[in-house]
């Protein structure tokens, strides 16, 4: 890799809850290549937004370091935020200006002239579909209109890496896949490095170069998604004998031959995880016709990144956390949907 436009290095936040200390962070070390669309996924409380917003300054580390666009993100915390936009969890509906006015006062935040702010919000209302809003005011926007405003927001300065806290939570499908539409777009035309955080396995799925799965804490998984269902999970193997009696007898068939812990789905059906499943269910369908113990139908589905967060943890993203709605944000996260660099407020911290 060329020098990464982010890294992270032992990173980790700790911070005191009922003066217990919650390690919601620990080690994070983490190389993003410049033009890269990274995802981080996890459960609820995996340490998604803490990371993310100590990449982006808004958060203080514990200890270990991290540089973005070439800065440090604790000593040359201004710089970053020029390099960077940052689209939080909230969403700008407290904001009363209209929407193009509203992209010309974060230019302005950003110390752009009014002509180039002008310029520039022209071309991202163009390029993020917002031409009929542009005389709207904020308030009256959809959600996922205004998910496309914040997106816009966080780019007026023409970043070289855009931040995205779950930008698609709470959104109907169809917006979301607008805005993902909008998104990759954006990142053809621009190459703009889009790190962003998801609930949605979907979403990381499908449109992630490169997935980080976390949990407490941890980055626990790293690679393209084709790579992490392959190799860290497999293919699942349901098959159905008809009765209970040619299950008993086709069970240890099915476990020799996938090599795998089979599991009892009901007296007459059994489930496996196998690699490479499709190659094996000629064999499989050959030795239980041999064992006397012949499927009566047998079901074959592609592993999700959610079989990989079961096979590396024990347990199920969508058990862990809600995957459908946004989780409330602590009062002590509160902060604007879009970073702006005059904005200090989580210095303290
Ligand atoms: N400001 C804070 N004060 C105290 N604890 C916090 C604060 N922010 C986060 N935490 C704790 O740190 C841990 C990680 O939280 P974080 O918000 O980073 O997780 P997440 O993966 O982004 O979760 P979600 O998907 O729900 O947004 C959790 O245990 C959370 O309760």
């Amino acid at each position: 890799m060329d020098t990464p436009i982010i890294t992270a290095r032992g990173l980790s936040k700790t911070f005191t809850v009922a003066r217990r200390p919650v390690a919601a962070v620990t080690d994070l070390d983490l190389d993003v290549a410049e033009g890269e669309l990274v995802a981080f996924l996890g459960p609820n409380g995996a340490g998604k937004s803490t990371s993310i917003r100590m990449l982006t300054t808004l958060l203080p580390a514990t200890s270990g370091t991290a540089r973005v666009a070439g800065y440090d993100v604790a000593s040359e915390r201004s710089r970053v935020r020029h390099a960077i936009g940052y689209v939080g969890q909230g969403n700008s509906a407290g904001h009363n200006q209209r929407v193009r006015d509203e992209l010309l006062s974060q230019g302005a935040f950003y110390g752009m002239t009014r002509r180039d702010a002008a310029r520039r919000a022209d071309e991202l209302i163009d390029s993020l579909d917002l031409g009929a809003l542009a005389g709207r005011g904020v308030m009256g926007l959809s959600g996922g209109q205004k998910r496309r405003l914040d997106i816009a927001l966080g780019l007026i300065h023409t970043p070289r890496v855009l931040f995205l806290d779950e930008p698609s939570t709470g959104l109907d499908p169809q917006s979301r896949a607008n805005l993902w539409e909008h998104i990759l777009e954006l990142r053809r035309k621009s190459g703009t490095t889009v790190f962003l955080t998801t609930h949605y396995l979907e979403e990381a799925d499908q449109f992630a170069e490169r997935v980080l799965i976390m949990d407490q804490g941890r980055v626990i998984a790293d690679d393209v998604a084709s790579r992490l269902k392959s190799e860290l999970a497999g293919d699942v193997i349901t098959v159905g004998f008809g009765d209970p009696a040619r299950a008993e007898t086709g069970t240890p068939v099915v476990a020799r031959l996938t090599g795998g812990d089979t599991e009892q789905v009901d007296s007459a059906t059994i489930r496996v995880t196998a690699k490479a499943g499709d190659v094996l269910l000629p064999a499989l369908v050959r030795a239980l016709d041999e064992a006397g113990a012949p499927a009566a139908r047998i079901a074959l589905r592609e592993p999700t990144l959610d079989d990989v967060f079961l096979s590396l943890t024990g347990r199920s993203l969508r058990d862990t956390g809600d995957t459908s709605s946004p989780p409330s944000p602590s009062p002590e996260s509160a902060e604007p949907a879009v970073l702006v660099p005059a904005h200090d407020r989580s210095e303290s911290r």
